[in-house]
């Protein structure tokens, strides 16, 4: 392991959650806390992730934010009836079109807000556990150089007590080690469960797509270095598992934003796969997009 990232998962990793709530609170003072969930077609989880939150709104929390992707179904209703305020993607920043992806959900997450303090959580967790959003905020709230503190967790993928992570563990985990060796002691690096402080997230770009995580986490090492980030324990985290065949465009969109960010030329470009289709095989081509929103900053006159 890179002597670097040794020392950072020695020192800046918290294998329990040793604070408790009142602590936190009493450790805010006048900082403010935003959760977000980004969703897309989420009617069947986000109520009871917004619901395992929303108790905390009020003291630990003072805004609880789901982003709207554009669904389809009744996600919106949903959130709100489980005391979310919802905003979607078009409606904050109308100027700018929006386009598809995540980070684009996240990026405009920024102009929704106004606390000091961001909590991202995904909307299609199964089983949220109440103590993720505490978890997340005890490093940024007690140790004065954190900015940004991933989550990490066992993952298990289906009905499989473990096997989940397979974009991290094929594509971005094998990544850092090849490119920033000094990062290969995050657990966890593309975990949607994460904090960081609005001054941080506001200097850096957002990839648009599923290349968020690991641009913020790259941009993050560059910006503040090792020392500004940390990472907590969560213990299980379960969440719907797409297909195998959709994280193809998902490790492209990594790729290509973990590229961007190492000065490495090409992007993720076109990705052909194949499917079998009456005994034969054809290609099956997609154009995988790495665009990034830029700083939020250069955007936003307070
Ligand atoms: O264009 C998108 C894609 C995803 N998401 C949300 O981002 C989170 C993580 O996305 P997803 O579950 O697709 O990724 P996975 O967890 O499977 O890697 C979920 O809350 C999605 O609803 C979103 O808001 N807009
Ligand atoms: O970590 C991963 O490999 C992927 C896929 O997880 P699974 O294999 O479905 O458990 O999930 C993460 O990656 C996305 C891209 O960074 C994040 O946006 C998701 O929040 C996160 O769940």
């Amino acid at each position: 392991m890179h002597e670097a990232a040794r020392d950072w998962f020695a020192s800046r990793t918290w294998q329990s959650v040793e604070w408790t709530v009142a602590d936190l609170v009493a450790a805010k003072g006048s900082r403010t806390v935003s959760v977000v969930l980004p969703a897309l077609d989420e009617e069947a989880t986000v109520g009871a992730v917004v619901a395992s939150i929303r108790p905390l709104v009020g003291t630990l929390v003072d805004e609880l934010v789901v982003v709207d992707s554009g669904s389809g179904d009744r996600t919106v209703e949903v959130a709100a009836s489980a005391g979310a305020r919802v905003v979607r993607h078009g409606d904050v920043l109308p100027e700018l079109a929006p386009v598809p992806g995540k980070g684009e959900v996240l990026w405009r997450s920024l102009a929704a807000t106004t606390g000091d303090v961001l909590v991202f959580v995904d909307s299609d967790l199964v089983e949220p556990d109440p103590g993720f959003v505490p978890a997340l905020l005890g490093p940024l709230l007690l140790s004065p150089s954190a900015q940004l503190v991933k989550g990490f967790y066992r993952r298990p993928l289906d009905a499989a007590d473990s096997g989940g992570g397979r974009v991290t563990e094929l594509m971005a985990r094998p990544l850092l080690s090849a490119l920033r060796p000094e990062l290969s002691g995050v657990v966890q690096p593309l975990s949607g469960e994460y904090a960081g402080t609005r001054a941080l997230l506001e200097a850096v770009p957002f990839a648009a797509g599923y290349g968020v995580e690991i641009g913020l986490l790259l941009d993050a090492h560059a910006l503040v270095g090792l020392d500004g980030i940390a990472q907590v324990n969560l213990g299980v985290r379960r969440h719907r598992n797409q297909p195998l065949t959709a994280l193809g465009p998902m490790a492209a969109q990594v790729l290509g934003t973990a590229l961007a960010r190492c000065g490495v030329p090409g992007g993720p470009g076109e990705l052909t796969r194949f499917v079998e289709v009456a005994g034969e095989w054809v290609p099956d081509s997609v154009e995988v997009e790495a665009a990034d929103r830029p700083p939020m900053r250069e955007l936003l006159v307070r």
